[in-house]
């Protein structure tokens, strides 16, 4: 089990979570599951060989793949997954299934030499092919409580699973975690490539589940998942939103598109429970959407004709105390959270609810309420509203959305008292690109001091990324006639020196956009850099005292010792 979040290869990762215990199937009894289920396969050489060939697993990534696996090739924006057939091979891969580009290029690179099932969709069919080689079916698993929206899933995944560990914890049981942070089944943790794995993963990890007894998991769901087709083939328990607000727009086009891919979760097929948080416009259109059976939740205030709603919030150390009120039957709960911000009372509460609200549990309501009054979402989440140091107030959150950084603003504003608030910001490369001037207006209209650095460039140029930003940020002071102080610095480790330079002890800094994460990626040169040890060590240089960072996801050398993060993540 890794001990903290240094970077370990796919091969690596995939063999700490590789269930052991996998009966398999065939490929002749996989082409007739395929068949069954509309994929239409073609295999190819039809022999008995070929059908009485054993799967044992099912991997998309080549480094991935162990031996009896079916290789998933997919054609992508990168690579068709059958150009590198051969790893594959010789990594154990049994069969392939791809669609009729990757079986030419199979078959050119290693003939016959292994059965191929072509469909048309290779995404679509991938994770019902990977449920029947793992043996999962819709009861098989642990209980699946799934969490999307715009922001906030791993925030509510975190408390979720704390609940969850409570609750199951009390008879012996293990809990699951998959999200952006990492993935974990009982004690033992990976770090995470994607916030929604792709289907081959998620199948062989609720195989990997059952195996080490994870009675219930936390999970969150992006829409790149849905619109990637990686959860095809699961199953929810329960479901949550928590809201919409402009992002992704690269990838979805429009709202309307972004909203209806995610409406795709809160479906009947998909979905037992749907727990929705109604606190803004979208809400009340994926409740009205959602089919199967609907709880909604309000927390912010306006509640007409919701399930529950949050009542009672009060100021509780750098948290909120809150109580969740049950319209129909009348009762009250009182429970709390320790992370700074309304918004976390959003997620805690939508994360009450999922469980209170779902079915077939081991649990009595009685016992939900009990472990919600022993302060489950008292935890921190790495990288989100993490205090790093009381004074000056230093936080270092994963802020990098227009709504996202107005709440995280909000909340700093709320307790900053007469102090300024000094923010670092950057912007992500090759993603949706209209959002950042709009950050950059926000971060000079509701900061006093204002550091334009780099986030992730990937494969942007980085001056340009900062020019966006900054012209967004220039045109708020001018027409605003705004004080705020603007600077452009970089490399962003010189931007949080000058940070924490200009705070005196009233101030509050405020690293935004990177959380836990731990490299800075340059069009593949993947920079260490870790915010939260970046920041403290800024602070300790300047005198002040920061707090010891409990945090298993920082890494225990300085930022230049820090490893690479591993080349081989595709
Ligand atoms: C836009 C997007 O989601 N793209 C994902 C998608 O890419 P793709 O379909 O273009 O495929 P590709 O990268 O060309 O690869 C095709 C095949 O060749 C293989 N390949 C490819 C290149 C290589 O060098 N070696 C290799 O083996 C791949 O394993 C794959 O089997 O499938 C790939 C394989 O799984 C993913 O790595 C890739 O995620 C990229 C890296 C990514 O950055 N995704 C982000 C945007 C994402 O998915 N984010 C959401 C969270 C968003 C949020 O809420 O903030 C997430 O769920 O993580
Ligand atoms: N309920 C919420 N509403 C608005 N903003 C939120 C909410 N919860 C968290 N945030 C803000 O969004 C940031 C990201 O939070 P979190 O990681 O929990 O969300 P996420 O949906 O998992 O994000 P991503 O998909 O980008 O990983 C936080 O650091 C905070 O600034």
């Amino acid at each position: 089990m890794p001990s903290s979040h240094t970077p370990l290869s796919v091969a690596e990762q995939d063999s700490v979570f590789r269930p052991r215990h996998v009966a398999g199937t065939t490929v002749g009894r996989l082409a007739e599951e395929l068949q069954a289920t509309g994929h239409e396969p073609l295999l190819t050489p039809v022999g008995r060989r070929e059908h009485e060939t054993l799967l044992t697993g099912a991997a998309m990534n080549p480094h991935a793949v162990g031996e009896g696996d079916l290789f998933v090739a997919v054609s992508g924006a990168r690579a068709h997954g059958a150009d590198f057939i051969r790893q594959a091979v010789e990594a154990g891969a049994t069969a392939v299934l791809t669609d009729a580009v990757g079986a030419d290029k199979v078959r050119e690179q290693v003939g016959y030499r292994l059965p191929v099932l072509q469909v048309e969709d290779v995404r679509q069919a991938a994770g019902p092919a990977a449920a029947v080689i793992y043996g999962n079916t819709q009861d098989s698993g642990p209980s699946l409580f799934g969490v999307t929206g715009t922001n906030g899933k791993t925030t509510t995944t975190y408390f979720l699973r704390s609940l969850l560990d409570t609750l199951h914890g009390r008879r012996g049981r293990r809990t699951g975690l998959i999200g952006t942070i990492e993935i974990g089944a009982g004690q033992e943790t990976i770090p995470s490539q994607l916030t929604t794995p792709e289907a081959v993963q998620l199948h062989s990890l609720m195989a990997l589940f059952r195996e080490r007894d994870v009675a219930a998991a936390a999970m969150e769901v992006s829409s790149h998942a849905i619109s990637y087709r990686r959860t095809a083939g699961l199953h929810y328990d329960v479901a949550g939103f928590t809201n919409l607000t402009q992002d992704h727009l690269d990838l979805h086009g429009s709202m309307e598109e972004y909203f209806a891919t995610k409406a795709e979760l809160f479906t009947r097929r998909r979905t037992r429970t749907s727990v929705i948080t109604v606190d803004d416009p979208w809400g009340h259109q994926m409740a009205s959407v959602a089919t199967g059976r609907v709880v909604t939740l309000a927390t912010a205030g306006q509640a007409a004709e919701v399930d529950w709603e949050v009542v009672d919030v009060v100021p509780d150390g750098m948290g909120h105390r809150f109580t969740l009120h049950h319209a129909r039957s009348g009762a009250r709960i009182r429970t709390r959270t320790g992370l700074p911000g309304l918004f976390n009372v959003s997620n805690a509460a939508l994360a009450a609810v999922m469980v209170l609200e779902a079915p077939d549990v081991p649990f009595t309501r009685e016992e939900v309420v009990d472990a919600l009054e022993s302060d489950p979402f008292t935890i921190s989440v790495p990288g989100r509203m993490q205090v790093i140091c009381e004074s000056p107030a230093a936080i270092v959150d994963f802020a990098h959305n227009p709504d996202a950084m107005i709440r995280t603003l909000d909340a700093v504003a709320a307790t900053k008292g007469e102090g300024r608030i000094i923010l670092v910001i950057g912007a992500a490369g090759d993603r949706d690109r209209s959002k950042r001037p709009t950050m950059g207006a926000i971060a000079v209209r509701m900061a006093d001091h204002v550091i334009v650095s780099d986030d992730d460039p990937h494969g942007e140029d980085p001056a340009q990324i900062r020019d966006d930003v900054m012209a967004g940020a220039r045109e708020a002071v001018e027409s605003g006639g705004l004080t705020t102080v603007l600077e452009e610095i970089w490399p962003r480790a010189e931007a949080i020196e000058r940070a924490v330079a200009s705070a005196s002890p009233r101030d509050t800094v405020i690293l935004a956009g990177r959380g836990h994460e731990i490299h800075q990626d340059f069009d593949g040169d993947h920079r260490p850099i870790d915010d939260r040890v970046e920041l403290r060590e800024a602070l300790l240089r300047h005198g002040h005292r920061p707090l010891e960072i409990q945090d298993s996801t920082v890494q225990d050398s300085t930022p230049s010792g820090r490893a690479h993060a591993p080349d081989d993540a595709g």
